[in-house]
């Protein structure tokens, strides 16, 4: 019998969004899988009681620029968020610049949280074809899209920072 090993594992639905704030910014690189993963993201955010006009979405071109561009929206007139969900999609193409985006980005987004003292969710896909970034966005049948498991930790990560 096979085990299912990897995954978020349960959700703990009694968490409560309903007083949350949350900021999404995301991408504009590789939009169809862009948007499959805000709309996951989105909808386990609204399932968890978060309200639709207290999700604030923000675009940047592509995700060299989303460690930045969180900061921008958390110090923004439009917060204060209780957590931020950082959203992008790279493809590995024939040179490097993939992995120095990837690395840069991930250590940037994680020291960010610290910066700015608000969970910051990692929501960058680091891809080495077009179908894993598509099974990653439940845009393959069948497949899970990762944006509910990052909807998922904003509202845990909120809720347990506010406590
Ligand atoms: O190259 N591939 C990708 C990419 N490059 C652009 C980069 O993020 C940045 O916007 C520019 O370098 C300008 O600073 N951005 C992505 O989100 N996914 C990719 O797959």
């Amino acid at each position: 019998m096979s085990h299912q090993i990897k995954g978020v594992g349960k959700l703990d639905t009694a968490y409560d969004g309903s007083n949350l704030k949350i900021g999404i910014v995301h991408a504009r690189w590789n939009s169809t899988v862009i948007d499959a993963l805000i709309k996951g993201a989105v909808e386990k955010l609204k399932a968890f009681g978060v309200k639709e006009s207290n999700i604030v979405v923000s675009s940047v071109p592509g995700s060299y620029e989303l460690p930045f561009g969180t900061k921008v929206l958390a110090e923004s007139k439009e917060g204060p968020f209780d957590a931020l969900i950082s959203i992008g999609v790279l493809i590995k193409g024939e040179t490097m610049h993939f992995e120095y985006i990837s690395e840069s980005v991930s250590h940037s987004l994680m020291k960010l949280q610290f910066d700015i003292n608000k969970p910051v969710i990692f929501g960058l896909l680091t891809c080495l074809t077009e179908e894993q970034a598509l099974a990653r966005a439940g845009v393959v049948e069948g497949s899970h899209n990762h944006g509910e498991d990052w909807g998922a930790a904003a509202v845990e990560m909120a809720i347990k920072h506010n406590a």
